[in-house]
């Protein structure tokens, strides 16, 4: 009976429909106790994993027999895939089963941050009416710019034309006459990287973390946005630089960002202090991909290509 370890967490519903038949551990705090991770592994056919079990070095000595990894998202920065792959085993993403979580966050973060309304509540209730205070600005008419244009940002387009945004879109791997530039629902102008950011009200980024991305959007870049931009990045981090960021918030050269992921994660409470009383600023804990259904599809996805792949082949 084939063994299957899954040390996050997962739907308990896939592990029943998609595992039934197979000795399957679920301990979703294996990711951090190594040693029992180990110990899980020998014998084991197959490690379902987020993105915080490190798929390398001394985790792929513990696992002689895996065969198959299955990967609960789509960003493979914690797997060794060339080491995998040298060991004969496969590795499965959940492609596309998150992709409109994520749009979500970023077209909700970019609404939120632009119209800059929702933060009084405590102030409404106390009696003061801060009316001038608080007039936002709304979406419509402003321009989206897709650093990257994969699934994850062809979703947020499609979501942003619906709002009346213009979209343009930087991505270096995808030729002039790809047929994503010209979606049933109108052009996505497609620029370089300098002009997406000089011209981009919303800036949204889209690329994994790679040598080439590495510190993509630093204190040069941010100081090219226009003044009173939006900067959202739930892609990876390490590709914005956090505390240019943090400054550029403070001076009031951005109007707000949104950040979803971080060069160092969780965040510690030093890494963290960068971002103490920054104005317009929204956190949240790599959970834009994340939701009550997305983490269902992503589970399902990724059960059954674990599953076929231990049986079909
Ligand atoms: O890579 C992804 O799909 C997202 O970062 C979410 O990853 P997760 O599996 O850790 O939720």
């Amino acid at each position: 009976m084939p063994k299957v370890v899954i040390s996050e967490f997962m739907d308990e519903a896939a592990i029943a429909a998609e595992l039934q038949g197979f000795d399957t551990l679920y301990d979703p705090g294996l990711v951090d106790r190594p040693d029992a991770l180990a110990a899980a592994l020998k014998g084991a056919d197959a490690l379902i994993v987020r993105n915080r079990t490190q798929v390398r070095g001394a985790l792929l000595e513990a696992a002689p027999d895996l065969k198959v990894v299955g990967r609960l998202g789509v960003g493979l920065d914690n797997i060794d895939v060339a080491a995998c792959k040298d060991r004969g085993i496969a590795v499965y993403p959940a492609t596309g089963a998150n992709d409109g979580a994520v749009a979500e966050y970023v077209i909700g973060t970019a609404m939120l941050l632009l119209r800059g309304a929702y933060g009084a509540t405590a102030e409404v209730a106390a009696g003061t009416w801060p009316r001038n205070a608080l007039m936002g600005r709304e979406i419509a008419g402003k321009r989206l710019g897709l650093v990257g244009f994969g699934a994850i940002a062809r979703e947020t387009a499609r979501r942003a034309a619906a709002l009346d945004m213009m979209v343009s879109a930087h991505d270096p791997f995808l030729g002039a006459d790809d047929p994503a530039w010209t979606p049933p629902y109108g052009g996505i102008a497609r620029r370089d990287l300098d002009a997406l950011i000089a011209e981009s009200d919303v800036l949204s980024l889209h690329v994994p973390l790679t040598e080439g991305t590495r510190g993509l959007i630093g204190a040069e870049a941010i100081a090219r946005m226009p003044k009173g931009a939006v900067l959202i990045n739930a892609a990876r981090g390490g590709v914005v630089d956090e505390a240019a960021v943090a400054a550029a918030l403070r001076s009031g050269h951005l109007g707000g960002a949104a950040l979803d992921v971080f060069d160092r994660e969780p965040l510690d409470a030093a890494a963290g202090a960068v971002f103490a009383g920054v104005p317009n600023l929204v956190l949240t804990p790599h959970i834009a991909g994340v939701t009550q259904e997305s983490n269902v599809r992503v589970s399902a996805v990724t059960a059954r290509a674990v599953r076929r792949h231990l049986t079909e082949r």
